[in-house]
């Protein structure tokens, strides 16, 4: 669907969603690792910057934008406010990706505008279901998880596994990504349960060779 104000969101990017951390990617820096995993076939990035000043997230946002964001669209965790001075820097950010705790995703779109991409985080059949209650066009994906329990995230929710991955899927009206302890070894079954892609964090940025990583995954899921 096109939308006026900016590139259109193509589900496809989803397949292969790397969330950064900069901490697991140590001794590497977020775009050195965010370069090879794009390298490897990674299609999409959300930079999640937990326990970064605003200003380091913005910061480090348009250095990712400046390395990848002509090839994959970049996506800001949590923060509409640096979605926003990004882009009035010029920077190619392309939307924000918010949870069920953080700013409503009615206001998130509102303030990011229709040609933003927006994505809201699921943990249940319900959470997913609740979006189809939104108006039309106020979600463009979902993230549902954690699969997995996983250190990476230490609030997460009660982890679904696969079959209840499956059942929050079924009820999402909006395509979805799989999140939370993503392993290459998950990638086929999760993909057979009807993911449009697997949102990954240590499985990438932890890796020795990131860009082996990200190809491992895409080999993984067939594509
Ligand atoms: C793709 C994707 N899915 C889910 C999440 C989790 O978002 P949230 O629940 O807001 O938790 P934090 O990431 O903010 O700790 C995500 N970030 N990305
Ligand atoms: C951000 C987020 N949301 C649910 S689980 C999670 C962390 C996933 O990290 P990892 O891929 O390292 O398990
Ligand atoms: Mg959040």
């Amino acid at each position: 669907m096109s939308r006026a104000g900016g590139p259109s969101f193509d589900p496809r990017d989803l397949l292969l969603y790397h969330v950064t951390d900069s901490q697991l990617s140590l001794p590497r820096t977020v775009p050195e690792v965010v370069e090879a995993a794009v390298a490897g076939g990674t299609t999409m990035i959300q930079v999640r910057g937990k326990t970064m000043t605003g200003r380091q997230v913005l910061e480090l946002v348009c250095e990712v934008a400046r390395r990848v964001g002509d090839r994959v669209p970049i996506l800001v965790n949590d923060r509409v406010d640096v979605y926003l001075a990004a882009r009035e820097r010029g920077a190619q950010v392309a939307g924000v990706h918010v949870g069920q705790s953080d700013i409503p995703v009615a206001d998130v779109r509102a303030l990011c505008g229709p040609g933003a991409i927006v994505g809201l985080s699921s943990a249940s059949a319900e959470e997913s279901a609740a979006i189809a209650a939104l108006p039309a066009g106020t979600v463009d994906y979902a993230g549902i998880g954690p699969v997995h329990a996983t250190g990476t995230k230490p609030d997460h929710a009660q982890p679904l596994g696969v079959e209840g991955f499956r059942e929050a899927l079924e009820r999402c009206p909006v395509p979805a990504v799989a999140i939370g302890g993503v392993e290459v070894t998950d990638a086929r079954s999760l993909m057979k349960a009807g993911a449009r892609g697997l949102a990954v964090v240590s499985g990438i940025c932890a890796a020795e060779d990131p860009q082996r990583a990200a190809a491992n995954y895409r080999e993984a899921m067939g594509q």
